[in-house]
């Protein structure tokens, strides 16, 4: 293990000192998913901790578990074995408390507006009257560059603009954790940077703990200050990564594209020792 896989455990907490556990564990959790005559495990006896003001980032390749995991944390799908707390309490069910950010752009409903988009999900979880999750929207909205947009309908917004609102409503939500899958994965590449910096802009200010799933090496370098690697069939832990020191200004460096190839020789080396061993 190389001084770049060394598992941290330190964020960069926004005041303070930092709290004395996680706030999500995710601890042996296997997942299953039961189909007509077998059964699909998707992820074998991950384990991951993610602190305050972290954006880990579940790295690997196409069906290595990653969307499932989320979906766990998320409260969708029970594990198998294995638990999931957080804030020290067993996630069972969905809750207002984790919030998601999908990959497709029609997660709004089209016949509200930006600012009703924003405001429902606060306003039917029952935290907040109609005025004030208006306001509330409205502040998550500006958060978001789209004040000027506030009455327009989805269908009259780019990819981007849709993805922003999305992410405005998520935090509008003001949840403990936002989970965000692929979240970029479907825009443009100029489109996605400038994605990827607003969301660490908005990180800057907000400073929201982030679980994020892509199959991007670069995008994980840039977006997580902690990366988790994962194996592919069933999905299992590979290594643990610290890249806090990357940002999207390191993107061409010798350096950045170093660790990119180490992280690429991480997740496929290994990936071709355990094909091995199966044969
Ligand atoms: N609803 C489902 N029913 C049965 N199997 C499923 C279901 N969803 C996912 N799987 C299987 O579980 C495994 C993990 O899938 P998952 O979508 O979590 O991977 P992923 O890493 O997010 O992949 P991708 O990057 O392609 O989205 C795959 O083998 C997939 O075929």
């Amino acid at each position: 293990m190389d001084a770049m896989t060394v598992p941290t455990r330190q964020p960069s907490w926004a005041n303070g000192a930092p709290p004395s556990s996680p706030l999500l564990s995710v601890e042996g959790v296997t997942l299953e998913y039961q189909v007509p005559g077998r059964v699909v495990r998707a992820t074998q006896n991950v384990s991951f901790a993610v602190w305050e003001a972290d954006r880990f980032i579940l790295l690997g390749a196409s069906g290595c578990g990653k969307s499932t995991l989320l979906k766990a944390v998320g409260g969708f799908l029970v594990p198998r074995t294995g638990r999931i707390l957080l804030d020290g309490r067993p996630v069972h069910d969905p809750g207002p408390d984790r919030v998601v950010v999908f990959q497709e752009f029609d997660q709004l409903p089209p016949w509200k507006t930006v600012r009703e988009n924003v405001a429902f999900p606060v306003r039917a979880s029952g935290r907040l009257n109609r005025k004030e999750a208006l306001e509330r929207a409205e502040h998550y909205i500006e958060k978001v560059g789209l004040t000027r947009f506030a009455d327009a309908y989805p269908n009259t917004l780019s990819g981007g603009m849709k993805q922003r609102v999305a992410i405005a409503r998520a935090l509008a939500m003001e949840p403990r954790i936002l989970l965000m899958d692929e979240p970029f994965a479907a825009l443009d590449a100029l489109t996605r940077r400038k994605m990827q910096e607003e969301l660490l802009a908005l990180w800057e200010e907000v400073r929201f703990t982030l679980l994020f799933v892509t199959h991007s090496i670069e995008e994980a370098l840039v977006v997580g200050n902690r990366i988790a690697l994962l194996s592919p069939h069933p999905g299992r832990m590979r290594a643990e990564i610290n890249s806090h020191e990357w940002d999207l200004a390191s993107g061409g460096s010798p350096q950045f594209q170093a660790a990119a190839n180490r992280i690429h020789d991480l997740l496929f080396e290994s990936a071709e020792v355990e094909e091995e061993n199966h044969d």
